[in-house]
């Protein structure tokens, strides 16, 4: 559904996006992750056609993201909505925007109010709306046309853990519907979450993509051991149950506590994106 081929962009002498390759199928949630600065908000404006690259590629369903508008629900990193009109004045118009009309519109804003639990606020001025309420109201302008790529950017920063469940919940349902969804986040564990392939970029290029089992074979599990009588032990190992045999093997006296830490996704992240 995505498909990014060598995408390059410079603000000045700056290079933000350094021959960025990457694809997103439909029905696949991407976790673009990478520290401050990696260019992850340069690439979602590339996608959704805020900015031009200066090299490379973006196809959106095979077309250029200008021409396939329609097909692009964005969440941009920071609240992008209108401060005195209010939620449902913006679903109103955002579906109208997207060519919905009477039963499809109203079926489609009662969808994304049900999902995102927008109700009790849907009659207020955005401007007076909490961080995370707005928040809300942003991911729902972008999911509220069905859209067949969904690019959001930590459309969870600052949210309390109903809004992001509420959100990942809304986020699974449209993947298993058939949308591709980049989601740009810091949360790893909201990606686990989604069961989100990752893409790591770093200084504007995709070093590390796949599903997060193909990214965390390989890397150390750490294997934790104290008995009685002696200092404890903790060793970083590939292979944890030969290491375990082995300290047990050397341990002194009585077991008191065992443990393996197998890899997560902060590993991965701390591994790759330093
Ligand atoms: N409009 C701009 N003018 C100049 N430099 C910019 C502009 N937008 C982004 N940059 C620079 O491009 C690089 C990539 O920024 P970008 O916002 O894409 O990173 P990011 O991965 O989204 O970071 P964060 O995790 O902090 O949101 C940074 O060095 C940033 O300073």
């Amino acid at each position: 559904m995505l498909h990014a081929d060598g995408v390059t962009k410079r603000f000045g002498t700056a290079v933000a996006l350094d021959g960025l390759s990457l694809d997103v199928a439909a029905g696949e949630i991407a976790g673009l992750v990478g520290h401050n600065g990696a260019g992850k908000s340069t690439f979602v404006d590339v996608v959704c056609g805020l900015l031009r690259p200066d090299a490379g590629t973006v196809r959106v369903g095979g077309r250029a993201p200008s021409a396939a508008r329609a097909d692009i629900g964005v969440a941009p990193q920071h609240i992008a909505l209108y401060p005195s009109a209010t939620a449902a004045e913006h679903l109103a118009l955002f579906g109208r925007l997207a060519g919905l009309r009477r039963r499809a519109l109203a079926a489609a804003v009662a969808e994304v109010v049900d999902a995102l639990l927008l109700a009790d606020f849907l009659d207020r001025r955005v401007g007076l709306l909490s961080g995370g309420q707005q928040r809300r109201v942003q991911a729902a302008t972008a999911l509220l046309h069905r859209p067949a790529l969904l690019l959001l950017d930590e459309p969870t920063a600052g949210a309390d853990p109903q809004t992001r469940e509420s959100l990942l919940a809304a986020l699974r349902r449209r993947a298993a519907d058939g949308a591709a969804i980049l989601y740009a986040t810091h949360y790893l564990h909201e990606l686990a979450d989604l069961g989100a392939t990752i893409a790591v970029v770093r200084r504007g290029r995709i070093i590390a993509r796949g599903t997060s089992a193909q990214l965390l074979a390989g890397l150390p599990s750490e294997v934790r051991l104290r008995a009685e009588g002696a200092d404890e032990v903790r060793v970083r190992t590939t292979d944890p149950a030969g290491a375990l045999t082995a300290l047990l093997d050397r341990a002194p006296g009585t077991l008191r506590e065992v443990d393996i830490r197998k890899p997560s996704l902060d590993d991965l992240y701390r591994s790759l994106a330093g």
